[in-house]
């Protein structure tokens, strides 16, 4: 369907706003009445700018306070409304729109306000547009898609018409069902907006919360079901009010939002489809591509003179070899694989690439094509396998891989010089790692909703809990993200912005990868006598430990002398113990028993250890 977006969503100057909006591949705008005033460019400028790049000027808004105005006022009004008309005229928009009104004086009449909106339509008629009314959800007589359906349909104008803002409508928790018995016609225009869900006024939440959609917690599907219903085949349009939004890269951001709508119209026709319909034929499809099946490996920044490859192998890694033509060695355990690559940058922290197993990677990487995520170009020499690698918003490597049910994958074979693999490489017989449990990367605070909608399009990991860790310098967001079937688990901290003693704070701010092990005090005690630095867990914790759960003072002292913090839920246990930080990553080792979340309730001693350990300069 044909895409737009509004001005408002993205920073920069008119000119730096339309050119993003092109580049990302958007049909049209949502001209913002302050973008233009702002503009030093004239109206003809303008027009002549978005012709060029191909965009059409789908809407001008907002006209606003221009229904249930007081008699004393309405000639003015008319006046006003009617400057605004021509102007549009003049852009090439063919429609301007009307919010409801919400000054203290609206006249609180249904009656008043359609033969204002008939009047609105005789002039916008005279100019050659036409008006979408939009109830706002904090309008003062009108904020329901319902009422404002009711007026329009009454003032029954030929350039009169709805539009239909999907924050508007879902924020007040409206069935948008019954839009399906609109008819398209009157619906002239759509706006698409998400958000999380928050105890907030309207409001506020409207103006800086918004998100694209699928970057938040309302459902758009029933909402788009109910207007293509209609048989709407008007421009799908994203408006964002969203205070980070407005701060960051025009062009990655229009890119993102253009992500959302291609993402969204995908779940749409599937949803349709799913029960027995037939899309629309103007929604835009990606390629299916069925969701990660598990880690084929994670790729870390391996500074030289590290202690990593030390660490790994008291874990019981064993090192695979040295790749045959690049800066990259190769430790495995059973089917866990870790690259370590001496040329990556660390920006943040010190994963830089996962790979994953996906059941197709030519379906996955045409998906993430087809989702306009990056390529990145890796040189491969001849006999190597070619990896189709995508950069994440964070920066991260995202690689996809074929399943490997049984032994190694074809390009461990290109890392020579190291031990034979062994399905496992226990301490001491007994204990080990089975698996990556999960990868915690560090997001930069700017990028953390482009991420969510990343991951959730592309691998098809979906969000779970959310929770807040505090620690001495700052509160540290912290999302899960996981298959359905809780294969994968990627979970994005967020950090706060950089203070002034950044450097400091960085090095605590690791990224960390979580192994599975069946007997974590028995690894633990292995590692201890080998000497392996562990995080070193406060007594104080202890005693709060003992004190919230039914364990027995014994226990309390093994797990305190062996550094393992408890957690329990409905369903089960959890212990996990960390090593201390090596350089800007560390290692978590968990032990699950039908426990299914991450010990968030111990994030904040660990993250005052961790600080601890850091200041000690360990
Ligand atoms: O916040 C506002 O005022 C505003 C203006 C125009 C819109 O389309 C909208 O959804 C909100
Ligand atoms: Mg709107």
């Amino acid at each position: 369907m044909h895409t737009s977006i509004a001005t408002v969503c993205l920073s920069g100057t008119l000119e730096q706003k339309l050119h993003a909006v092109a580049a990302a591949g958007f049909d049209g705008v949502e001209l913002f009445e302050n973008d233009l005033i702002a503009s030093t460019l004239s109206i003809e400028a303008i027009r002549a700018m978005t012709e060029d790049l191909g965009l059409s000027i789908d809407l001008y808004q907002p006209l606003r306070d221009v229904e249930g105005v007081p008699e004393e006022k309405w000639s003015a009004t008319l006046a006003r409304a009617s400057a605004k008309f021509r102007l549009a005229a003049s852009l090439g928009a063919p429609t301007v729109l009307v919010c409801s009104s919400v000054r203290s004086d609206t006249v609180q009449d249904d009656a008043v306000i359609v033969r204002q909106l008939r009047a609105l339509g005789d002039e916008a008629n005279r100019a050659g547009v036409t008006i979408a009314y939009e109830a706002l959800a904090w309008g003062r007589h009108v904020s329901t898609w319902d009422h404002a359906w009711r007026l329009v349909e009454a003032a029954d104008h030929p350039a009169v018409g709805l539009c239909l803002d999907s924050f508007h409508i879902l924020s007040l928790g409206s069935d948008p069902s019954a839009i399906a018995q609109i008819p398209g016609e009157k619906i002239l225009f759509c706006q698409l907006a998400d958000a999380p869900s928050m105890q907030l006024d309207v409001l506020s939440w409207s103006r800086h919360h918004r998100v694209f959609p699928g970057q938040g917690d309302f459902d758009l599907v029933p909402f788009m079901r109910a207007l293509l219903a209609t048989g709407y085949d008007g421009p799908l349009s994203i408006e964002v009010f969203n205070d980070v939004f407005r701060q960051i890269d025009p062009v990655a951001n229009a890119i993102d939002a253009r992500r959302s709508l291609l993402n969204l119209q995908n779940a749409v026709a599937n949803a349709i489809e799913l029960t027995g319909g037939e899309p629309p034929a103007g929604l835009t499809r990606v390629t299916h591509s069925r969701p990660a099946e598990d880690f084929s490996f994670v790729e870390l920044a391996a500074s030289p003179g590290q202690e990593l490859p030390a660490v790994l192998i008291s874990l019981g890694f064993r090192f695979r070899g040295r790749h045959r033509t690049k800066p990259l060695t190769l430790y495995t355990q059973g089917v866990i694989r870790l690259v370590l690559n001496e040329a990556a940058a660390q920006d943040l922290g010190s994963i830089v690439g996962i790979g994953f197993e996906v059941p197709s990677v030519d379906a996955a990487s045409q998906r993430a094509t087809d989702l306009l995520a990056m390529e990145v170009n890796r040189s491969t020499d001849a006999g190597e396998e070619l990896l189709r690698v995508f950069r994440a918003p964070d920066g991260t490597e995202v690689s996809f891989a074929a399943e490997c049910l049984t032994g190694d994958p074809g390009w461990v074979a290109e890392f020579v010089g190291g031990e034979p693999a062994a399905r496992t490489a226990p301490l001491d017989g007994v204990h080990h790692l089975e698996q990556i449990d999960h990868v915690s990367l560090a997001q930069p605070w700017q990028h953390f909703d482009e991420a969510v909608l990343f991951y959730k399009s592309l691998l098809g990991l979906r969000p779970l809990s959310s929770t807040d860790v505090a620690d001495a310098h700052g509160l540290i967001r912290s999302q899960v993200m996981q298959t359905g079937s809780g294969t994968v688990t990627v979970v994005m901290n967020v950090l706060p912005a950089a203070p002034a003693n950044a450097k400091d704070i960085a090095d605590q701010y690791a990224d960390h990868i979580a192994f599975q092990t069946p007997d974590l005090r028995g690894l633990a005690r292995a590692l201890q006598s080998e000497g392996v630095p562990m995080l070193h867990i406060p007594a104080n914790y202890y005693d709060d430990l003992e004190a919230r759960f039914d364990i027995t003072r014994a226990e309390r002292l093994e797990l305190q002398a062996l550094n393992v913090l408890y957690d329990e839920d409905e369903r089960g246990t959890f212990l996990q113990a960390y090593t201390i930080p090596v350089g800007k990553v560390f290692v978590e080792l968990v032990q699950r028993d039908r426990y299914s979340g991450f010990g968030a309730a111990n994030s904040s001693v660990r993250r005052a250890a961790q600080s601890m350990a850091t200041q000690l300069g360990r």
